[in-house]
């Protein structure tokens, strides 16, 4: 049977990057995209900005929601001090199985820890799971129309603290109409947008990153 797409850019990067890598794993990843097959990765534009992010955070705790090929997984994990690692949900099992070849072809396995199954669900275990208490950073980029209801989540699981940064991908396109009404509109956070690209376009998109005041 033909190959899936994620299954196409995994052979991509095996055959363009360099084991151990990160950096040729990106590239490898975005000369994919850009001169074979779209997909839906963060991409080099707003990838710059989420490199900026979480150098500038630090974080100690990390939390991605959505990792599908592991490229936005791969970004951070390379930016991430010693002895940090990052937690990542993944719903699709065949996207799982492709980003966890992809992070190891990084050499970033040691700094990872790809969840199986929906963040509706293992939002609420990962305090008693993963001993966390609360998280520095968080990478929002699975479904648009989720993104609401797992912040909502986050509050009511005492995941967030003052000071806690959470970054959203495509709140123009496709677009989170609902969440960032609500970051924008709520005292309980200070939010600010970044304006870019849809990954690999000229299409208008960007990243809206809010920082939970408590
Ligand atoms: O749709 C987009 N992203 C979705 C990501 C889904 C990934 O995350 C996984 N996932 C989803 N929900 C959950 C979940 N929780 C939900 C249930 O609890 N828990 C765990 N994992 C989850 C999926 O299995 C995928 O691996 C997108 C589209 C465009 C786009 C723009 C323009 C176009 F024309 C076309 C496409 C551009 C982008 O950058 C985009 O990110
Ligand atoms: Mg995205």
């Amino acid at each position: 049977t033909r190959s899936t797409r994620p299954q196409r850019m995994l052979k991509a990067v095996q055959k363009n990057a360099t084991k151990g890598n990160p950096e040729s794993v990106i590239s490898a990843i975005d000369y994919f995209c850009k001169n074979s097959e779209w997909a839906m990765n963060v991409g080099d534009e707003k990838g710059s900005i989420l490199d900026s992010v979480v150098t500038e955070v630090n974080p100690s705790t990390v939390l991605e929601l959505g990792t599908y090929c592991g490229y936005s997984t791969v970004r951070i994990a390379r930016l991430l001090s010693p002895g940090t690692k990052l937690i990542t949900l993944e719903f699709n099992p065949a996207y799982a199985a492709v980003a966890r070849q992809i992070i190891a072809y990084a050499g970033l396995q040691d700094k990872v820890t790809l969840v199986e199954g929906p963040s509706s669900e293992l939002i609420p275990q990962i305090k008693e799971r993963f001993g966390i208490t609360t998280f520095d950073f968080i990478f929002l980029d699975h479904w648009k129309d989720r993104y609401l209801p797992d912040i909502k989540l986050f509050e009511e699981c005492g995941l967030l603290r003052k000071g806690s940064v959470l970054l959203a991908d495509n709140v123009i396109c496709p677009g989170t109409p609902e969440y960032l009404e609500y970051v924008r509109n709520s005292p309980h956070y200070e939010s600010r947008y970044y304006p870019a690209h849809l990954e690999y376009t000229k299409v208008e998109d960007g990243l809206e990153k809010s920082v939970f005041l408590g």
